[in-house]
């Protein structure tokens, strides 16, 4: 294991952030710490730096005890959301940064900058200053000088939370790729389920300070521990007291076994999918369809249809909860 964090409690003040967490992350993997804000993702991600003290619990690094550490002891790499370049220095300065400071003879430098900077696309931006750079060139910067001292561990806080949603989907993929090139283990945090889900190959759900549940995107995704986790990794609607994924309920105008009367209140075109929302047992639900099907089907508000869980559908009794 490269990370193993061991029954971490933190409190700030009062307020306890992290109860009882214990993670482990695998040596070459790319963990999602997944969450809504406030659950306690970016202190769990500070106290594996080393940023933030736990009051009880332990953090090991390569079988080491980390926990006493200090940041700069533990051999791990950070960026955060915003990113404190060093202005006044070039993209290869800022990335040669921590190979200087190490005093590395200068053309071991100079060699390993520039193969970094080719590693995050920027070799043609080497001369120029972090101003002169868009949002997410300055991320990968960032990425690039993080890696540059070769850290065991690669700790990202919300890396593209600042950019916008189509820089956000590009870098998600470009560092799904970087991370197939360069296997560093690598830990980050966000909110968004879909950039976990995209991204990692181990997702952590974390929510009031607690790991909810620990699995791979698909895993988590079709077998949620719990209702919290279902709504929080993907749509989902409600029908006969369970919690049913949309796309994995079925509707018809003719009579199906097991199926619930409903009536159809409203047909939303979103391009390829069509969501239909209908009334059923005195509740709003909605079914999520293809075009093509909808236009088969020819729908329309008021019509009478009947919808049921598709067979081996995954579904979460509220009941139980
Ligand atoms: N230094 C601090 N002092 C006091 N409270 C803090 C401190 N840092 C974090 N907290 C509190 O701890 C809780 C967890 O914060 P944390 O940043 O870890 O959550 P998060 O899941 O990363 O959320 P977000 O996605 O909003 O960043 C929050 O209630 C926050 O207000």
């Amino acid at each position: 294991m490269a990370i193993e964090v061991r029954d971490v409690n933190k409190s700030f003040g009062t307020t306890p952030v992290l109860r009882e967490v214990s993670v482990d992350v695998a040596s070459g993997s790319l963990t999602a710490l997944l969450g809504p804000s406030g659950g306690g993702k970016s202190t769990l991600l500070r106290v594996i730096a080393g940023l933030e003290q736990p009051d009880t619990g332990t953090v090991r690094i390569s079988g080491v005890d980390a926990t006493r550490l200090s940041p700069q002891r533990r051999n791990v790499g950070f960026v955060f959301q915003h990113y404190a370049a060093f202005k006044h220095l070039s993209v290869f300065r800022n990335v040669a940064f921590g190979l200087e400071i190490r005093k590395r003879p200068k053309d071991e430098i100079r060699k390993r900058v520039m193969e970094l900077l080719e590693l995050v696309h920027l070799e043609k931006m080497a001369d120029r200053y972090p101003s002169q750079l868009s949002g997410g060139q300055r991320q990968r910067m960032a990425l690039a000088r993080a890696l540059a001292v070769e850290p065991e561990v690669l700790l990202l806080d919300e890396p593209f939370g600042a950019l916008d949603a189509q820089v956000r989907k590009e870098l998600r993929t470009w560092l799904r790729r970087l991370h197939d090139e360069v296997h560093v283990t690598t830990v980050f945090v966000t909110h968004d389920q879909e950039e976990a889900i995209e991204v990692a190959d181990t997702i952590v759900v974390l929510a009031n300070g607690e790991v909810v549940q620990v699995g791979s995107p698909a895993d988590v995704y079709d077998n949620p521990a719990n209702p919290f986790v279902m709504r929080f990794l993907g749509p989902v609607t409600e029908i006969g007291g369970s919690l049913v994924r949309p796309h994995d309920i079925e509707i018809s105008v003719d009579p199906i076994e097991g199926g619930t009367p409903a009536t159809v209140s409203r047909v939303v075109r979103l391009g390829f999918e069509v969501r239909v929302e209908v009334e059923v047992g005195g509740q709003e639900a909605w079914v999520q369809v293809t075009r093509e099907f909808a236009d088969r089907l020819g729908l329309e508000p008021g019509d009478a249809v009947v919808v049921r869980p598709a067979p081996g559908a995954r579904s979460l009794a509220l009941s139980a909860v």
